[in-house]
């Protein structure tokens, strides 16, 4: 890699600070690769008088997203000949229209995934066709060299056991998409390398757009030379930025690192993520950061199918509907932590999602006589009186409506998808009504049901999370016997599996020997949130089976004789609340 480096020295476009070099790693992790340098010998005072010095100067045509691409393909001069230009402008243009055919290619629209198509567009026909010279080098001994390891490389086995974490599940999707549109004219190798290549080097750089004084767009973008830099956020030095006079992307030393050391050559580090995120980490850059003091996350999402046999709450029907109506994430934050000299892991409750995930786990009211949730099995005649009573019209064929509404709900039930998208009459919440103290009942959607139920009594809230701790024992008793090896040779799969194992471990022993296993218990502040949780899983196309099938009532039950009024004490608000559903659908 040192070629390319020079390389890219000699060309005199990019800007090189004199002590900068790059070297093998110093990076105790065979992941690592090659790093930039700095040789704190090499500054000057007048340097050291200032907070950073500029390490690189990379002019923004030098740099690759989707702008800057489309910018030097349209450039007849960066061709030999306007016939070249021609030919590979036109051999571009056919596959791109072959690919926008392509069935659902729109959900697949990112900038990343714009890039990596032109990149694999590239490499398909670069041996025939002629391509700019500075995309073709970069294509091939930057991209097409360097040694990267993803999670791209075992998806199809990951998947089987982790396809229910909506990153694992979304990134098998994505590299079908790629081996469908290429698996003609590259090997499935290849594709991967590119696809890894491209994720792990890929940067969200800042550009400073032309309408407003201080307006930045963000672009996916690949930084020749400043992609060398590895990550560290405790050993962090460096960071990148953009000249907003020229748009020019920036590496900047933080001075601080170089005073004081000696004339031996240091390891530029940057941030790839200010909080470590475990999971997202390893699925992108191919290893998981030591704990170093700070705290490190990881998010769990539970497994789709566990959640539908779970029986062990006075539900009358499976959490996993449950959470697909009130349209609540299955994945709870947990969060690695040093605390009286013991690093492990504790589950995140300082999160707003984690109490929705509570939701199902409030205890019954009334000395454990009255059930807080009870599911509809006929809810879909709810459906049918609220579109009857808002469209009159309809109420001669009530039989034909509550059909249709009865396919329609045991559709969503059962697709894959982690929500129903439908108004939430299918469960009612039992409570007090905070003015009278009298027992009421009501379909109510998350926040509903959240904002409720944060009125009631703290002591339910010890309950609730007892009541969810013994829940999550069992969810660690299950994957402890459902994975039992990594599922594949690869280091990812290593990496996952005894990751998983440390959380598994760290929380059973704590539940087993009533250690502490809420964050909020240590009674100390979380400075750093974790990251957006993974969306929901949308899977429309998968199928889950219905253990409760003999349980559903059939839908040829007179709606007419139907009585909402064991559900809820509120018909005509919600009517009102879910009248445009019922309107226009
Ligand atoms: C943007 S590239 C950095 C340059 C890379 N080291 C190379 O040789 O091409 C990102 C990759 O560097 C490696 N890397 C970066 N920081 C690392 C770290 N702290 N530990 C292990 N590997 C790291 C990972 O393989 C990651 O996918």
């Amino acid at each position: 890699m040192e070629e390319v480096f020079n390389f890219y020295l000699h060309c005199k476009t990019i800007l090189f600070h004199k002590g900068l070099s790059l070297k093998q790693s110093t990076v105790g992790d065979p992941k690592s690769g090659y790093g930039l340098f700095f040789d704190p010998s090499k500054f000057s005072n007048e340097e050291l008088n200032n907070e950073t010095v500029q390490l690189l100067r990379i002019p923004k045509h030098c740099t690759f997203n989707i702008n800057t691409l489309l910018a030097v393909l349209e450039d007849e001069d960066e061709f030999s000949s306007l016939e070249q230009f021609q030919r590979t402008s036109g051999k571009i243009k056919t596959i791109l229209r072959e690919i926008m055919a392509y069935p659902g290619f729109s959900k697949f629209l990112t900038e990343t995934n714009l890039l990596i198509l032109y990149f694999m567009i590239f490499q398909t026909i670069h041996d025939n066709y002629e391509i700019p010279g500075s995309i073709e080098y970069y294509l091939n001994n930057v991209l097409m060299s360097i040694e990267v390891e993803s999670a791209v490389d075992p998806i199809e086995s990951l998947a089987k056991d982790y396809g229910h974490y909506p990153q694992i599940f979304g990134l098998q999707e994505t590299l079908g998409l790629f081996k469908d549109l290429f698996q003609e004219y590259l090997d499935a190798s290849d594709i991967k390398h590119l696809y890894s290549a491209i994720i792990s080097r890929c940067l969200e750089i800042p550009e400073k757009t032309d309408t407003g004084d201080y307006e930045f767009s963000v672009h996916s973008t690949l930084v020749p030379i400043l992609d060398f830099s590895n990550h560290d956020n405790t050993q962090n030095n460096a960071y990148f930025d953009v000249d907003p006079s020229s748009n020019d992307v920036l590496l900047l030393l933080n001075t601080d690192a170089i005073r004081g050391k000696s004339s031996k050559p240091i390891e530029v580090f940057i941030s790839y993520m200010p909080t470590e995120d475990l999971l997202p980490m390893l699925i992108t850059y191919g290893f998981i950061p030591d704990f170093k003091e700070t705290p490190q996350f990881w998010t769990i999402s539970f497994d789709r199918e566990f959640l539908r046999d779970y029986t062990e709450l006075d539900l009358n029907a499976n959490l996993r509907l449950f959470y697909k109506w009130l349209r609540i994430n299955p994945v709870i934050s947990l969060v690695k932590y040093k605390h009286n000299d013991q690093i492990r892991w504790f589950i995140n409750d300082t999160t707003q999602e984690f109490g929705s995930l509570l939701l199902p786990f409030i205890p019954p009211l009334d000395n454990a006589k009255i059930a807080r949730w009870t599911y509809d099995h006929t809810c879909h005649l709810t459906f049918t009186k609220m579109h009857c009573l808002v469209n009159p019209e309809t109420n001669e064929h009530a039989a034909l409506v509550a059909e249709n509404y009865h396919s329609l709900i045991e559709e969503r039930e059962l697709n894959g998808d982690d929500f129903i998208h439908l108004p939430p009459l299918a469960w009612s919440l039992r409570y007090k009504d905070a003015e009278s103290g009298c027992l009421r009942q009501r379909h109510m959607n998350c926040d509903e049901a959240t904002s409720i139920l944060q009125q009631e009594q703290e002591q339910d809230k010890t309950k609730t999370k007892f009541r969810f701790v013994s829940f999550f024992r069992d969810f660690l008793k299950y994957r402890k016997a459902r994975i039992t090896k990594p599922t594949s040779n690869s280091s990812i799969s290593r990496l996952l599996f005894e990751q998983e194992q440390e959380v598994i471990n760290d929380l059973t022993t704590a539940i087993d020997s009533n250690s502490t296993i809420f964050f909020s218990d240590l009674n100390t502040a979380l400075n750093t949130e974790p990251n957006k949780f993974p969306p929901l899983r949308f899977h429309n196309d998968h199928t889950e089976t219905n253990k409760n099938k003999d349980k559903l009532v059939s839908y040829f039950e007179n709606p007419a004789s139907y009585s909402p009024d064991s559900f809820t004490d509120s018909f005509q608000d919600e009517i009102n609340q879910y009248a445009v559903f019922f309107r226009d659908g």
